[in-house]
């Protein structure tokens, strides 16, 4: 009898795994399941489907990885895994009498007990991919709303450790430590800084160019929400800076390293709708009067709390060296006098854009690229897209585009960052530093020059 080609003289074992950076616990792994039976198959996972179940910090693309398998001369066959419930269908499809799968999944593959036998093998002692990876030790800085959603997101990405955390009240730290599970607790940057590799800086706007000034200072990587800054000047200076200091700058605009918007730029980008000339974002979050966001003394307002997601997509389309000019409009709100709602053109030569964000008042979240063939809709929230659609004069000849994202999204540019760390890159393609200048410059020529129109 034959499978697919293959003679089948005993039993047929299958594996699954990664095998990034393919190591002696992988070699002993194999060499075991390959006793079980005559023939061995090994399924290795697609960068792809290791991206969707939030594997995300794999170092070696596929192509490495079924390398080291196969020098290892242990796998007779080796397959893809692409899909969630390929296991199922790998069972039937290849005769398989035996999955096998190390001791560290104990109980988790159970389910396929009624299509073949299921065998949990021994791991090797000492020995794994996340160690020969290394973790990189992570501090916070600040320790609010968007550091609560980070601490959990960051359990998703392997080779980073949230080690500590440190924020302006001794006692606010201590209670999100407890709760988050951080091991240490700082009074002071300085001794964050002392006790970790890489810091991420979640505290309010006006903290960011003083907090990552500091951290890059004491040769330490950073992760820094947006805005980073208010002035082209000073998002220069700071990237200087990193690069003088040999280290990591990012600005955490979460929006740039989805796998949805990655996609939408590569199609915006490949001529199917034509020559861009129009972009119309727009990001509404209605927020408390009471709360920061509508503190005039913490930079409060609607440009600098959410412009970044707007200037984001215009940057990234119409290229960051394009702008010929930016000018907007505001709403102000009677009491605080912070921008409840403002509008952003931009013009290029050949095309314009207009961003509108607003704090105090909701609108439709959506997000249009229109070229000279035809145009991309993202739907409403755009700035977390999952989707987006190609669509043309012929309303029947549009095309759906989806992606999975996991979780809220944030683990995407944590994996950039450690990504960017352990590959010796400065630079991410998905947010670069001239984007990420081009954004401040925008923001800065928007708050300096902006027309009231009113108050709400
Ligand atoms: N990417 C995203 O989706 C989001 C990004 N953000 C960005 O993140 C930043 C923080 O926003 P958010 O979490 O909403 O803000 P919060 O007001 O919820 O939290 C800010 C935290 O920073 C601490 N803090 C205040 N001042 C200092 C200081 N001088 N030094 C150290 N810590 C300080 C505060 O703690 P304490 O009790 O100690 O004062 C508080 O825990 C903003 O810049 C915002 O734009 C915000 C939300 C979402
Ligand atoms: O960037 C943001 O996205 C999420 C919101 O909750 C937050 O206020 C804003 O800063």
């Amino acid at each position: 009898m034959a499978t697919n080609g293959l003679p089948i003289t005993g039993k047929r074992c299958i594996t699954y795994g990664t095998f990034d950076l393919f190591h002696e616990g992988h070699q002993k792994l194999l060499q075991r399941a390959r006793e079980l039976g005559s023939h061995l198959i090994v399924a290795i996972t697609s960068d792809s489907f290791d991206a969707a179940r939030g594997k995300l910090n794999v170092r070696q693309p596929l192509m490495e990885r079924i390398e080291g398998v196969q020098n290892s001369g242990l796998a007779d066959q080796i397959i893809i895994e692409e899909y969630q419930g390929q296991k199922v269908h790998d069972i039937s499809k290849y005769k398989i009498d035996i999955f096998a799968i190390g001791s560290d999944w104990t109980g988790s593959f159970d389910y396929l007990a009624n299509h073949c036998e299921v065998v949990y093998l021994e791991r090797t002692a000492g020995v794994s991919s996340t160690q020969l990876r290394g973790e990189l030790r992570l501090g916070i800085v600040g320790c609010g709303r968007i550091a609560q959603r980070f601490v959990q997101e960051a359990k998703f990405v392997s080779g980073v450790r949230v080690e500590a955390v440190y924020s302006r009240l001794l006692s606010s730290a201590t209670e999100f430590a407890s709760r988050s599970g951080i091991l240490h607790i700082f009074e002071s940057i300085e001794e964050l800084l002392d006790t970790v590799d890489a810091v991420y800086i979640a505290s309010p706007h006006l903290t960011h160019v003083p907090h990552v000034t500091a951290a890059l200072m004491s040769g330490k990587h950073v992760l820094c929400e947006k805005p980073l800054c208010f002035t082209r000047q000073e998002a220069e200076t700071l990237y200087k800076l990193a690069s003088e200091q040999g280290v990591v700058l990012l600005e955490a605009i979460k929006t740039a390293f989805l796998p949805g918007f990655r996609q939408m730029v590569a199609v915006a980008q490949s001529g199917d709708i034509g020559k861009i000339c129009s972009i119309s974002a727009t990001c509404t979050m209605l927020r408390s009067p009471t709360g920061r966001e509508y503190d005039a003394e913490q930079a409060g307002g609607s440009i600098t709390e959410l412009a970044s997601y707007p200037l984001l997509a215009i940057v990234k389309l119409l290229g960051h060296g394009a702008i010929d000019s930016v000018s907007s409009k505001s709403i102000r709100h009677s009491e605080t006098g912070i921008d409840i709602l403002s509008r952003i053109d931009i013009l290029t030569d050949g095309a314009m854009a207009t961003g509108t964000v607003a704090l105090g008042a909701k609108a439709e979240g959506d997000l249009v690229i229109a070229g000279t063939k035809g145009y991309i809709y993202v739907p409403a929230p755009w700035w977390i897209m999952t989707s987006f659609q190609l669509r043309f004069e012929d309303a029947t000849k549009y095309r759906n585009f989806s992606t999975l994202m996991e979780g809220d999204g944030l683990r995407y540019e944590l994996a950039e960052f450690i990504k960017m760390i352990s590959e010796g890159r400065s630079e991410s393609s998905d947010l670069t530093t001239k984007e990420s200048c081009a954004i401040a410059w925008c923001i800065e020529r928007v708050r300096s020059e902006c027309q009231t129109i009113g108050v709400q």
